[in-house]
């Protein structure tokens, strides 16, 4: 009989009960055991729902407060010293980890963030040094599978992959507490770097594989390549690969373990998209498992864990019909096809039949126009050396400009002000009057802070990629489709459903409006093609690359009215260039060069006298380098507080030419930041790049932030400033 399995479920709730329950913990609202509670309830219906479904292995153990990485590190007593001895519960000692702590006597920074793999999805990077004292202090793992167990429901428990001897005791506590199986996430098998961990994965599950549930060692996002030769010989009872990214694999991972014991789960359902699976399709790669193996070795399974698909409605499947995808597709590869199966089958056939038609539609005129695009059109009229010159004039600004990354803090008035306006309990006029106001307050505050080039603050936005998404064509929207960003931060990603273009500008009014109130330069601000891409569930139907494009186009012609608007200086912002960075370094060339290309259509198309600004957060630039500096903007802003100045370092070595601000604090956490301390950092930035480069600001934009703290902060950011232009006049 051929199993299905869920790798991983959501963890927000179907309301969002998690993550409010967590803020409003944070907020001093509700006890450690009312959170605790809320907890059990959502975990409780996650897994009677999948359960529901049909599915045979129901994951456990992968629910997480805050990040599932970050349970790892606290559970193995991964915790940095500065976070010990403060008198705090572990349940804030966890917290402080995940986002800093500043409160009667308490000042603690955040740990570092990176982002999981190609995804949005934020992990706390765990700090390990000499000090580090590895025991288990709880055993997440077996304390979930046994409240699961209590509730009736046998799962099937879910751990990070190991590579310290401390997870002999966590899988053997694990095994006695029942478990038959264990899920071990070992994503890394799918990175080039794997090719050399032989020795290590050898080592680590030769050891772990007697004392452990029988393993399911599961890879997701990027194919394992010429790992799988030794993968094949690991002493696991099953192998998971992502079909869903890499369905070219499946013949020679058949290949590989055919002579072995080993079973092979297939994810054939897609845990990274929304579109409803191809049942066709995917029973055909079922089939060509079973032949080579047998039924008994093969499991149907989503390609990732559905942490990052929102758990909610004929073309798309959210995380709950994604279960049943699992279990129909297994149920049909079993045989045993009952009516409603037989119904389920009929039903998706009809469903794709249908998407198919509506994806030939296509707009000629924006796929023309991306057909006809020209090199001239990627290229500034002059280089970087002699727009300098021009903007300098043009823009007036002081050495070492102060400047924000757009966002000011999204109140709870503005999000009022937004519901009232979707209830229609205001007006447009009313909305746009009160977002205007807005504007008006946040251009003041700049200028009393003394900020030079100054932003509108973008209140208008519900999101950076959804108020795109929502004023361009192409796109669907979810109500209910939330997807975890970080911590108690979630998104809601636009779908692209068809070709994409811009009826109407959609920043300009606001730019123009802010920059009619002051006599200091005003920055416009947009999203880039690949950000809105790469946040946004794309088209299976059509490359990436193509519908980068087509984003470009659109966001130029905005680019363009902006600069027509009377606007000097515009910010493109793409943090999410480097997360779309395929995983197999044999596909990277091809991705940056239309990536790029994209970003500079995107701003090409404007006279030398505008300055472009573009923004990254959380990138690890080592790798991208030479793609940074091809991007040609004017000023680049980008994530240094919280990583160490290695990364300016790697800036200095490859001769990085165009203005830089590395941001001077981390946004992401409500601690104020000393004037010293940020005076120290730009010290240490003006150690390692020429001063006439630098600009002066946060990580990332405000919005997630109360005002006090942003305040606060940006007084010791403007002081800090001004000591600069003295110390290094
Ligand atoms: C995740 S990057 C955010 C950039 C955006 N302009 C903001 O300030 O919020
Ligand atoms: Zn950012």
């Amino acid at each position: 009989m051929v199993a299905s399995s869920v790798l991983g479920f959501p963890r927000i709730g179907a309301n969002r009960e998690v993550k409010k329950a967590v803020e409003a913990y944070w907020a001093g609202k509700i006890s450690a055991d009312e959170l605790t509670k809320v907890a059990a309830e959502v975990k409780k219906a996650s897994w009677t729902s999948v359960k529901s479904k049909g599915v045979d292995f129901i994951p456990s153990g992968e629910f997480s407060l805050y990040d599932h990485v970050l349970d790892h590190s606290a559970a193995f007593n991964v915790i940095p010293k500065r976070y010990q001895g403060l008198g705090l519960s572990p349940l804030d000692v966890y917290f402080a980890m995940g986002r800093g702590r500043q409160s009667e006597g308490v000042d603690v920074p955040a740990s570092e963030m990176k982002k999981w793999f190609d995804s949005n999805y934020h992990f706390v990077v765990p700090e390990f040094s000499e000090e580090t004292d590895f025991k288990l202090n709880f055993n997440k793992a077996v304390e979930e599978f046994k409240e699961a167990k209590a509730l009736g429901i046998t799962t099937r428990p879910v751990v990070l992959g190991p590579l310290i001897p401390l997870y002999k005791t966590l899988l053997a506590d694990l095994k006695e507490a029942g478990a038959e199986w264990v899920q071990v996430d070992e994503p890394i098998l799918v990175l080039d770097t794997a090719a050399g961990l032989e020795k290590e994965f050898t080592t680590a599950y030769t050891e772990l594989a007697p004392v452990a549930p029988k393993i399911v060692l599961t890879t997701y996002f990027s194919r394992l390549d010429t790992n799988v030769n030794y993968v094949a010989k690991l002493p696991v009872a099953a192998l998971h690969i992502d079909l869903d990214r890499a369905p070219a694999q499946l013949a020679d991972v058949i290949n590989a373990i055919k002579a072995t014991p080993i079973t092979l789960s297939l994810g054939v359902v897609s845990g990274r998209n929304i579109w409803k699976t191809d049942f066709a399709a995917a029973i055909k790669l079922g089939q060509q498992a079973i032949d080579a193996l047998g039924a008994d070795r093969v499991i149907i399974a989503t390609s990732s864990s559905l942490l990052h698909t929102p758990e909610q409605k004929d073309w798309f499947s959210f995380a709950l019909e994604k279960a049943q995808e699992v279990s129909t597709i297994a149920s049909v590869l079993s045989g045993s096809q009952d009516a409603a199966v037989t119904a389920a089958l009929e039903a998706n056939k009809a469903s794709i039949a249908k998407r198919r038609a509506f994806e030939q539609n296509s707009d000629d005129a924006v796929r023309k126009r991306v057909a006809a695009i020209t090199p001239e059109q990627i290229e500034r009229q002059s280089p970087f050396s002699v727009r300098k010159e021009i903007q300098a004039k043009a823009i007036n600004l002081p050495k070492f400009p102060t400047t924000t990354i757009g966002s000011f803090p999204q109140t709870k008035e503005i999000r009022q002000a937004r519901a009232k306006l979707g209830k229609g309990e205001l007006t447009k006029d009313q909305y746009e009057e009160f977002i205007k106001k807005e504007i008006e307050s946040v251009v003041r505050i700049q200028e009393r802070l003394g900020l030079d080039l100054l932003v509108h603050g973008e209140p208008e936005r519900n999101d950076m990629v959804q108020y795109f998404g929502e004023l361009l064509s192409g796109f669907v929207f979810t109500q209910n489709g939330w997807v975890q960003s970080y911590g108690s931060r979630y998104v809601r990603p636009p779908i692209i459903v068809s070709d994409v273009s811009r009826p109407n500008p959609m920043t300009v009014q606001w730019s123009a409006y802010a920059q009619s109130l002051t006599d200091r330069p005003m920055k416009g601000m947009l999203t880039g093609p690949v950000t809105i891409l790469n946040w946004s569930f794309p088209r299976a139907d059509i490359s990436r690359e193509l519908q980068s494009k087509q984003l470009a186009l659109a966001l130029r012609d905005e680019v363009i009215d902006l600069e027509k608007a009377g606007i000097s200086a515009i910010q493109v912002d793409e943090p999410a260039i480097r997360e779309g960075l395929p995983l197999r370094r044999a596909d990277w060339d091809a991705y940056l060069k239309w990536a790029v290309d994209s970003f500079k259509l995107a701003t090409a198309g404007v006279t030398d006298k505008l300055q472009t600004h573009s923004h990254f957060c959380y990138s690890d630039f080592d790798d991208i380098f030479p793609s940074i500096q091809r991007l040609d903007a004017d000023v680049i802003s980008i994530e240094a507080s919280k990583s160490d100045m290695k990364l300016l370092n790697t800036f200095k070595q490859y001769g990085y030419s165009n203005q830089i601000g590395p941001g001077v604090y981390d946004i992401h956490s409500p601690r104020v930041p000393g004037g010293q301390e940020i005076k120290d950092r730009l010290k240490s930035m003006l150690d390692i790049l020429p001063d006439s480069l630098l600009f002066v600001n946060p990580d990332c934009g405000l919005k997630t932030r109360g005002w006090k703290e942003t305040e606060a902060s940006l007084i010791n950011l403007v002081e800090a400033a001004e000591w600069a232009r003295e110390a290094y006049a």
